[in-house]
């Protein structure tokens, strides 16, 4: 029985159209749909009883489950994409993602192409695990304050690997602790008793024989993180060097190359492609960020047309509590705010690609705004899908606390997202910097890209906003316009207070709460210039592209309402068209309702996936809720373990005393 039937009656688009849209072509949604039917009909992959598994059964059981995922890419010979998909529908985070989602991508990016050759083939036939070792017990944010010496050796041709003091010990990285065969390190470069800056080194760290820890090296896993299951299918590790020799080749030696004499050779790459994987991972967050958060949204939305509270009239049925206006202003931004990060992040994957290309072609030019849109964008994108799984989480009320809901355990698997890859403020204080930079160039450099309106600053600086009813703010003229104008006017704004100081550093200091919140107006007006750009495109299907149109009006409004104070203080808006903005929200609220459950359809999630008893297609809560309880361990017996020895006496002395 379909319980959301009537529901998906009321939707006014295609939802079959609406799923190619969210999947980006036909061809990406029918290969996402297989791997996600593969995953959901294999009782392998079976998560419920996750997290109430101690830690070493957990590690174990992601073990077989990722040796059971490589298994079928081989036996099925599953593409590259398909296998990416394949992964992301298994739902567990484990060794693999930072094998295939760091290390390789280190040695690609950073590796010369004799070290491509050689380490490649056997990391991509995982001959060897490979993990990311750049965050240190100490220093995580600071790369350029990491501890770890790598001091070349010219006597033998190789590279000491040491850890000097407690705090240069590797901490964090995933897949270390108990997996990873090897390592890209990251260290310092000591050559002729001089600091080189810091690269990449490839070594190994453990026996391809028997898996024990080579001489010199001390490695394990730094224990339970947030969360039942949740993160801790990781085995994040720690490492030590004890002057540990490996050959002079292999330092990553795309950047810099090191000579058997000890010179060193600067090639014409900037040494900014040291971080170049990073510019990499944060761009698939972006992308990660929208399936966590259509995830929430869509057991928030089902559950919320499921759930009734209140209203009930001559004995008819109460208020579905998707009808309530507080659950929708709570609800539909995020359901907006997924459509939206699903766009952003195809445009920046799009990005990646074409800045990618430039780097193999050695042509740097595009490297500083990628670096500024994936890290602000990573940034804006894992804050609002963290703070926007906690208040699904509080949408689906008392029955989101259980870990049946599937909430508890997406966000403690989620929120380390705003840590890892960069701790978010700090990825917006590069954002801000590149902002500086690009208002103290204007006079004699035009800004391009996601910068270009910087370009038409005095204007966006004295034209006010022309919006007269609430009508009017249906148009992305004057939307996209009062984004750019707040925006640009608090970028001015900031650059003049920062002219203040003598010296720009002590500035910049000063003023990084007000730097922070530029940097994230500029990255709020990137997604909605590249959400109303996806609207310009071919969207085919009955009603699709209207849709998605009132998603976008609510997604710029609604940041527009939450950011009011920006965008009056700027002096851009009058309080009155602020409040027609507001009116204007509530009236899209109601276009999204009848849309609701055929939206989070789109996202096309299996059951499985969702791992949901409030989330189920079938919206079936109530009984699926009550058999789920049964199945608790608690519930094995009648009477708990541990009641004869440590309750019973209790009770019985209650009744003795109350007998005296
Ligand atoms: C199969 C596929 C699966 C896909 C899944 C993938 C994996 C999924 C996720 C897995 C889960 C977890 C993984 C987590 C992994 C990690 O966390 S790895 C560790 C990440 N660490 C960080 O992000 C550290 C953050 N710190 C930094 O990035 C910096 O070093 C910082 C920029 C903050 C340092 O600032 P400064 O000290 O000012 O920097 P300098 O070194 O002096 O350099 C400044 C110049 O360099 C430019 N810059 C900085 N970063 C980059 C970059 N990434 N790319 C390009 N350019 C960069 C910066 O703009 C300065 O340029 P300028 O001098 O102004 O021209
Ligand atoms: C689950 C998980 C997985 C990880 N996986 C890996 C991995 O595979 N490989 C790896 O190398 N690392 C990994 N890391 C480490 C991660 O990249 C770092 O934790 C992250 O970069 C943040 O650095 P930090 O811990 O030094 O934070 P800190 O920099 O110590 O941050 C602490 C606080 O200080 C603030 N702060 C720091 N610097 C500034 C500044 N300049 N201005 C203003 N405020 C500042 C931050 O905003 C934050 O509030 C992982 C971390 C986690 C949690």
């Amino acid at each position: 029985m379909d319980y959301l039937s009537d529901e998906r009656k009321k939707s006014d688009f295609d939802v079959e159209a609406m799923k190619v849209a969210w999947a980006g072509s036909i061809q990406e949604f029918q290969l996402s749909d297989r791997m996600a039917k593969l995953v959901a009909n294999d009782p392998v992959f079976e998560k419920f009883t996750r997290p109430m598994l101690g830690r070493k059964e957990l590690l174990k059981n992601t073990l077989r489950k990722s040796a059971h995922a490589w298994k079928l890419i081989i036996d099925l010979r599953l593409s590259e994409e398909e296998a990416k998909w394949l992964r992301l529908y298994v739902d567990e985070p484990a060794y693999t993602d930072l094998h295939w989602g760091m290390f390789i991508p280190a040695i690609e990016g950073q590796g010369t192409e004799e070290q491509k050759k050689k380490w490649l083939p056997l990391a991509k036939k995982m001959q060897i695990i490979g993990c990311y070792a750049q965050t240190e017990l100490g220093h995580g944010s600071n790369v350029q304050g990491l501890e770890t010496t790598a001091t070349f050796d010219t006597r033998t041709d190789e590279f000491i690997m040491h850890s000097p003091t407690l705090t240069s010990s590797k901490w964090w990285p995933g897949g270390l602790g108990k997996l990873s065969t090897h390592a890209v390190v990251y260290a310092r470069l000591i050559v002729g008793g001089q600091f080189h800056g810091v690269h990449g080194f490839i070594v190994q760290l453990r026996s391809l024989e028997d898996h024990s820890p080579l001489p010199g090296i001390t490695v394990g896993d730094i224990g339970l993180k947030f969360g039942n299951g949740a993160y801790n299918t990781m085995d994040n590790g720690v490492l030590r060097f004890d002057h540990v020799r490996i050959p002079r080749n292999q330092m990553l030696m795309r950047v810099s190359q090191v000579t058997k004499e000890g010179k060193i050779m600067q090639s014409d790459v900037p040494r900014q492609l040291i971080y170049g994987t990073m510019v990499y991972v944060r761009q698939t967050i972006v992308a990660d960020a929208s399936k966590a958060l259509s995830r929430a949204v869509c057991i928030a939305t089902r559950y919320s047309a499921v759930r009734r509270q209140f209203g009930s009239r001559d004995g008819g049925p109460e208020t579905q509590v998707i009808d309530y206006k507080t659950q929708q202003s709570r609800l539909f931004p995020l359901l907006a705010s997924a459509y939206a990060f699903r766009f952003v992040s195809e445009w920046l994957k799009s990005l990646y690609l074409d800045v990618k290309q430039r780097l193999e072609a050695n042509e740097f030019s595009t490297l500083p705004e990628a670096h500024a849109c994936t890290a602000g964008l990573k940034s804006l994108t894992t804050t609002a899908t963290a703070d926007g799984i906690e208040e699904c989480r509080k949408l689906c009320g008392g029955h989101g606390y259980l870990v049946s809901s599937g909430l508890p355990e997406l966000f403690a698997v989620y929120i380390p997202a705003c840590t890892y890859e960069g701790d978010n403020v700090v990825l917006m204080l590069q954002v801000a910097r590149f902002l500086v930079k690009t208002v103290s160039e204007l006079g004699h450099k035009k800004p391009v890209g996601t910068t270009a309106y910087m370009g038409r600053v005095a204007s966006l600086m004295q034209k006010n906003s022309a919006v007269q009813t609430a009508e009017g703010w249906l148009n992305p003229g004057a939307v996209v316009e009062a984004f750019e104008s707040r925006a640009a006017r608090m970028a001015v704004r900031c650059a003049q207070e920062l002219a203040k100081f003598g010296n720009p550093e002590e500035g910049f200091a000063e003023l990084a709460v007000d730097l922070v919140e530029v940097a994230v107006s500029h990255c709020q007006l990137i997604v909605v210039t590249k959400f109303f750009e996806k609207l310009q495109q071919d969207i085919p299907g009955k009603g699709v592209k209207e849709s998605l149109e009132v998603l976008c009006y609510v997604y710029a409004l609604f940041l527009l309402h939450k950011h009011q104070g920006d965008f009056l203080a700027t002096g851009y808006l009058t309080p009155k068209q602020a409040s027609l903005a507001n009116a204007q929200l509530r009236t899209l609220y109601s276009k999204v309702r009848p849309n609701a459950i055929a939206l989070v359809d789109s996202f096309s999630y299996t059951d499985h996936y969702l791992g949901s008893i409030l989330g189920r297609y079938d919206g079936n809560v109530y009984p699926k809720l009550y058999e789920a309880a049964w199945e608790d361990p608690l519930n094995d017996s009648d009477v708990i373990d541990g009641f004869h020895q440590y309750v019973q006496p209790i009770l019985k002395q209650r009744l003795h005393s109350a007998k005296l």
